[in-house]
């Protein structure tokens, strides 16, 4: 019973969100030369976003930034933890991956911008992130933000993440992807994937997309694949949804090459920022 009563809260940070912030983050990780998971600018991208989100979380002591380290690679996955007041052990989850990739092979040197895959929904999430600390909103549950290293080569970051999760029983009540929002392929504003996804949690993003969003339309469609990293929580049992820019046939035709910029997204964050208010309902509500 997934409920919607937090309109109090809700509405004045969805009309809060910016969209000339979000596209100065695009712009700001699209420049770092690439965000491969073995390259030291891999590295710089994890650790700029782990600063950024820690300038956010400045003042606050309820909330807190770390790396979580990957043995096997160098590009660490960056969470943001907002302690629950109630009931802290529940994690209301909000991810998106930091890393890039060139789909002829990645070096140290290449240019890969990844501009809508992945900094978009980075952006998106650095944004509802943004308006939320600023309401002073302390949630009953935890939120915790993730932008996860190395999804590009086999979500491979957000695989660990939740396997370690499993491992220590950690209770997830409900968690949402944001990878690619930005580019306009479809007709439609926001598409819900409906493989490797939670019916009853879509449902739910759905109807937070009616209330708070009620000018936009959306739509449905399917991967075919496990094509981001809800996959790694849904295979393991946790409610995963994830919003998406476009229908399949539509997304991007610019990605994993150099020319994924934010210039070809149409140089505007417009169609990120509904994402960014869509995270910022799914975050509040579930987490009350
Ligand atoms: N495979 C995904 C790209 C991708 C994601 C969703 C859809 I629909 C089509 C394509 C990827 O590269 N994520 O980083
Ligand atoms: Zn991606
Ligand atoms: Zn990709």
């Amino acid at each position: 019973t997934y409920l919607i009563n937090q309109q109090a809260l809700v509405q004045p940070m969805v009309a809060a969100v910016q969209d000339s912030l979000i596209l100065q983050t695009i712009d700001s990780l699209s420049a770092i030369q690439n965000r491969y998971y073995t390259t030291s600018h891999g590295v710089n991208a994890s650790n700029t976003i782990a600063a950024q989100w820690a300038a956010l979380a400045a003042g606050r002591s309820d909330v807190s930034v770390s790396q979580f380290s990957h043995p096997s690679w160098p590009q660490k996955s960056v969470i943001l933890t907002i302690q629950g007041t109630t009931k802290p052990k529940q994690h209301v989850i909000l991810g998106g991956h930091l890393d890039s990739i060139l789909s002829g092979g990645t070096t140290e040197t290449s240019r890969a911008p990844g501009a809508d895959d992945d900094a978009s929904g980075i952006a998106s999430l650095t944004e509802a992130l943004r308006v939320l600390l600023a309401s002073g909103h302390r949630p009953q549950r935890t939120i915790q933000f993730m932008a996860y290293a190395a999804e590009e080569v086999g979500l491979r970051g957000s695989s660990a993440i939740a396997a370690d999760y499993l491992a220590k029983g950690r209770k997830v009540t409900g968690v949402l992807q944001l990878d690619m929002t930005n580019y306009k392929g479809g007709t439609r504003d926001i598409y819900l994937y409906t493989d490797y996804t939670s019916a009853a949690q879509n449902d739910f993003v759905a109807r937070l997309a009616a209330t708070y969003l009620p000018d936009l339309t959306v739509s449905t469609d399917r991967c075919g694949y496990a094509c981001s990293d809800h996959a790694s929580w849904f295979n393991r049992g946790y409610p995963a949804s994830f919003p998406f820019e476009s229908d399949f046939n539509h997304h991007s035709p610019f990605i994993h090459t150099t020319n994924d910029t934010l210039a070809n997204s149409g140089n505007q964050a417009a169609h990120a920022a509904k994402f960014a208010r869509l995270a910022v309902a799914f975050a509040v509500e579930l987490a009350n």
